[in-house]
């Protein structure tokens, strides 16, 4: 006989998608009743007409239908009533507490702002698939989409929608095991952005600590190109950040160096280590290699700076396709693209094990 228990049970590996937690801890199952085999789920959602409503019915309607003897399952969608979503908000507040943990220095989330001398470079793209990579490595990652001049995150993984808030808190939205928020789902879209300064410090901070961010390994922040507020306000406010830089092989790259650099300095800021961009091009015909931007610009950085070449990129149409697509490459183990994000999450991850927040390079400054 199916007991009331084991429906329970089953129910526990529901995941609300938005919330990241089981509907059972967040007292989203009302009623079970069981007859003959027949098990009837009341399920209350959090939101009124949530998108994901299908999703929740299905993970229910699946994990029930595994328990031994159950025959049929329906499952009755409602919502949960003001009282119930305050009390839910209540129970979340632990984690509403540990939000402003991401900024404490003793955090064990490692911050790490994605930042390039110049526009275009690939720096977005660069960070959805290595976010992806990472997670594929089975770290927990989130990505914060902080280019307030052109907010393309939420494409590049195929987000649709704004986030949910609940209680003045933005939930982060999900793709592809990421928890991603872009400071964008606040503007309307081809917004342009005028914040500055104090404006974008403040702006900032809230995208950092009313987010609910659940706990995290990593979190990485795709920044506006060049050197402008946003790192100074990141350094401000997460002194422990680290920064890695994104660059294409052009021999413009001490230009980008010293930009880099002189912000580092400012800072006080560890540089993880240089990723190459669009480093070159296998002809898809005749399997050359050319270096269609020139080479040895990533090495340049990377020597100039006093840190490691991380990893060189090709350039590639279907990296480009993927981004307009939503499906990032890092996603399909069998890309050799997609091997070559996780070859550089895994070089990430060993030279964060070896970097200690030092003192920042030092490169000769023009002023
Ligand atoms: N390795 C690559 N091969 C082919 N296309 C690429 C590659 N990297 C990026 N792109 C394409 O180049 C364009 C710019 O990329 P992306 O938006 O990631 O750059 P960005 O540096 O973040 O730009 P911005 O500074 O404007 O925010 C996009 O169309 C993207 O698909």
């Amino acid at each position: 006989m199916v007991t009331r228990e084991q429906v329970v049970d089953a129910l526990r590996s529901v995941i609300d998608p938005e919330l990241h937690r089981s509907i059972v801890d967040l007292q989203m199952v009302k009623d079970v009743r069981i007859r003959d085999g027949l098990v009837e789920v009341d399920v209350v959602l959090t939101v009124p007409g949530c998108p994901l409503r299908h999703r929740i019915e299905q993970d229910v309607r699946g994990q029930v239908s595994r328990v031994p003897g159950v025959r049929e399952v329906r499952v009755q969608l409602g919502e949960m009533t003001e009282a119930e979503r305050q009390a839910l908000v209540n129970r979340l507040s632990p984690r509403r507490q540990a939000r402003s943990a991401i900024l404490d220095p003793t955090s064990n989330t490692a911050i790490i702002g994605i930042s390039s001398g110049k526009g275009g470079v690939g720096k977005s793209t660069v960070t959805v698939n290595l976010a992806v990579a990472l997670r594929s490595l089975g770290k927990r990652v989130g990505v914060l989409d902080a280019d307030i001049y052109g907010f393309s995150v939420p494409k590049l993984l195929g987000i649709k929608g704004r986030p949910v808030v609940l209680d003045g808190a933005l939930v982060p939205q999900e793709a592809y095991g990421l928890q991603v928020i872009s400071m964008g789902s606040l503007v309307e879209e081809d917004t342009a952005v005028v914040w500055r300064g104090p404006m974008l410090m403040k702006a900032l901070e809230q995208f950092l600590k009313d987010v609910l961010w659940a706990e995290l390994d990593y979190l990485l922040i795709d920044m506006p190109p060049g050197t402008g507020d946003i790192p100074i306000s990141m350094y401000q406010l997460i002194p422990q950040s680290y920064l890695l830089v994104v660059t294409t092989p052009q021999p413009v790259a001490s230009v980008v160096a010293r930009r880099v650099g002189r912000m580092a300095e400012k800072t006080n800021q560890t540089i993880l280590g240089v990723i190459e961009n669009m480093a070159y091009f296998i002809c898809p015909h005749c399997g050359t290699k050319e270096d269609i931007f020139g080479s040895g610009g990533g090495q340049q950085i990377a020597e100039m700076l006093g840190v490691p070449l991380l990893a060189r990129l090709p350039l590639d149409t279907r990296l480009r396709r993927s981004g307009d697509e939503g499906a990032p490459l890092a996603a399909s183990d069998d890309d050799p693209i997609g091997r070559a994000f996780v070859e550089a999450a895994r070089a990430l991850e060993r030279r964060l094990a070896e970097a200690v927040p030092s003192a920042p390079p030092f490169i000769p400054m023009p002023r």
